[in-house]
């Protein structure tokens, strides 16, 4: 069996303006790569303020270039509130990416919103097997666990990556593919979350961070400073298959060592 993991990329950009287009490339260059290898993109969302960075995916070029129609959509932590609520993870993707290009519906897996945080989430991961066995979703080698084209993180500046958090034992889970909270510190406390296992299975990661008050942490989460409290936060243990590539604007990469 494999074991090998893959490596890691900083990119620094003048602006959030820059990482956005950057981020465009990169997303239109990993769908062309995969469709070609494959015949289909998944892709995995986060929250916050990601689904704005990837504005320039929606605008041409790559509005028009992007093969969408091989597109698959999820969601690596999602809110439970109904889908059409302002809080929802699905809703903020729709109305900011996925309504604007032409995926199939039937390849956007939103969670079960009349479900309770412990169903949704067995909910989440009995769709997920099933697209495992249908082949749409292949298994890493190296890990046993679900292997997603491509992640897009975001991270808080507690650490936390998708719904994971420092000091909820649940960032600890492995054998679940999907985890649920019922007291998440970042509201709505009602999440469901991809477990690490599935995170780090992922061919690709982009974590995308920006503003200065995310810089301490970028630190720490490069290996550059100790967290404040000893404890390496969630964000220290993303890794993936073949590359992860953190997209920081120059005020998140402000406190980071020009060698960094
Ligand atoms: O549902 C969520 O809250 C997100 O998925 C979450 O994990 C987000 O990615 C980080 O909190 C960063 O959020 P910002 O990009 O808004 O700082």
């Amino acid at each position: 069996m494999a074991t090998q993991k893959g490596k890691k990329t900083v990119l620094k950009f003048d602006s959030e303006e820059d990482v956005s287009k950057a981020l465009a490339k990169y997303t239109a260059d990993l769908s062309e790569k995969f469709i070609k290898q494959k015949g289909s993109f998944t892709v995995v969302l986060s929250g916050g303020s990601l689904i704005d960075t990837m504005r320039k995916l929606v605008e041409p070029p790559y509005k028009d270039s992007i093969e969408w129609s091989k597109w698959w959509i999820f969601w690596v932590d999602e809110r439970v509130v109904p889908l059409g609520h302002d809080d929802s993870n699905y809703k903020l993707a729709l109305d900011g990416f996925l309504s604007k290009v032409p995926i199939s519906f039937s390849n956007i897996y939103a969670i079960n919103d009349k479900e309770s945080p412990e169903g949704a989430a067995a909910d989440y991961e009995a769709r997920l097997k099933k697209l495992v066995e249908s082949k749409v979703l292949p298994l890493s080698a190296i890990s046993g666990f679900p292997k997603f084209d491509l992640m897009l993180l975001g991270m808080g500046p507690d650490g936390h990556v998708a719904s994971l958090f420092p000091s909820r034992p649940h960032r600890h889970e492995k054998e679940r593919l999907v985890t649920f909270i019922t007291d998440s510190p970042k509201p709505p406390p009602p999440r469901i979350t991809f477990t690490f296992p599935v995170i780090n299975s992922a061919s690709e990661i982009a974590m995308v961070v920006t503003g200065a008050e995310i810089a301490n942490m970028v630190d720490v989460a490069l290996g550059n400073a100790s967290p404040p409290d000893g404890i390496p936060p969630p964000c220290t243990e993303v890794s993936a298959e073949e590359e992860l590539t953190w997209f920081l604007d120059k005020d998140a990469a402000s406190k980071l060592q020009t060698s960094g």
